[in-house]
């Protein structure tokens, strides 16, 4: 049956077959949400459902202030040498940067402040100005923190960031130069360990995962710090699936957070669980150029 047929009542002489109301429409190719996009979504998903405020993450270019010394990383950090960290040629530095701020952040680096030593070296701000691809998503954790101190009175906050971080590392069939972290804040007075560890169950346990384990880590900008580790049924195995911590005072006074408030704060990446969940062994199945070699 077609349009000239029914434009000059042509149908009436021909013989159709007889309606199938039980066939199956034409199957249309259509697009697919890709796999780590909906394990994003499952992720934001439950950082709403916790009370959390997405944080605003759409720069990849960051200033070395706010990827590291920000965080009191120290200016001759492994992590800051051009092996682990892209830095960029253009634009190569940045220069603003909030005066008094940096002034504090100068000193608990060089000479120590607010009762810590600090690192008794000469802090430059030619290092600090150096521009690179963000190596993780704290970065933007450290800027979120200090704005809200621009803001007036301090009040407790829960951010969260899902989104690319970049690092110059030797790739294999589990590591690109670049992965999607994954990362929870909170802001509160008189914050404990305890609190991060309750919180990590509460987060984890609706992923599915109960049987959790920590083991003491190190963090430059965090103290203490843990490793997170859980039992998966399905690897039949316990597996490593973050790290935590509790941000020092040597970065969280320098932005003026008042001494009783404390900042819990834990990360893992996207990659990991959707690999696990989608059962890929090379993470080029999820990522990158699709090269049959
Ligand atoms: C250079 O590697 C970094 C990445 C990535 C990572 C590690 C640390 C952080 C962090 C942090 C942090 C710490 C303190 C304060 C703020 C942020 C973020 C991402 C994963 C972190 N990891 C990781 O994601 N593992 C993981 C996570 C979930 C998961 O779900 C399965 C259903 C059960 C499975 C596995 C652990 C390892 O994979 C590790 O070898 C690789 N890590």
């Amino acid at each position: 049956l077609t349009a000239d047929l029914l434009i000059n009542d042509a149908w009436k002489g021909k013989n159709f077959k007889p309606i199938n109301l039980d066939s199956r429409g034409t199957v249309i190719e259509v697009g697919h949400l890709h796999p780590l996009l909906k394990i994003r979504s499952e992720f934001r998903k439950i950082f709403l459902e916790m009370g959390f405020e997405e944080m605003p993450t759409n720069n990849y270019v960051e200033s070395s202030f706010w990827n590291f010394d920000a965080l009191f990383q120290p200016q001759q950090h492994p992590a800051r040498d051009a092996h682990d960290t892209f830095f960029i040629s253009e634009p190569a530095v940045s220069t603003s940067f909030p005066e008094d701020y940096l002034k504090r952040v100068q000193k608990v680096h060089s000479e120590g402040a607010y009762g810590s030593q600090g690192y008794g070296y000469d802090w430059k701000i030619e290092e600090a100005q150096k521009n690179l691809l963000r190596t993780h998503t704290t970065a933007v954790s450290a800027r979120m923190l200090y704005k809200l101190m621009q803001q007036g009175e301090f009040q407790p906050v829960r951010y969260f960031s899902i989104d690319r971080v970049f690092r110059n590392e030797t790739l294999d069939a589990t590591h690109l130069a670049e992965f999607h972290q994954v990362e929870g804040v909170i802001a509160d007075y008189n914050l404990t360990l305890g609190d991060l560890i309750g919180t990590l169950y509460e987060f984890f346990k609706k992923l599915g995962i109960t049987k959790l384990e920590f083991k003491p880590a190190y963090n430059p900008y965090t103290e203490p710090s843990m490793e997170i580790f859980c039992f998966h049924e399905g690897l039949g195995k316990w597996i490593e699936i973050g790290n935590s911590g509790m941000f020092r005072p040597e970065m969280l006074l320098p932005m003026g957070l008042p001494e009783n408030v404390n900042v819990i704060a834990w990360g893992l990446s996207l990659e990991r669980p959707t690999m696990i969940k989608y059962k890929l062994n090379n993470i080029r199945d999820l990522v990158g150029p699709k090269i049959d070699l």
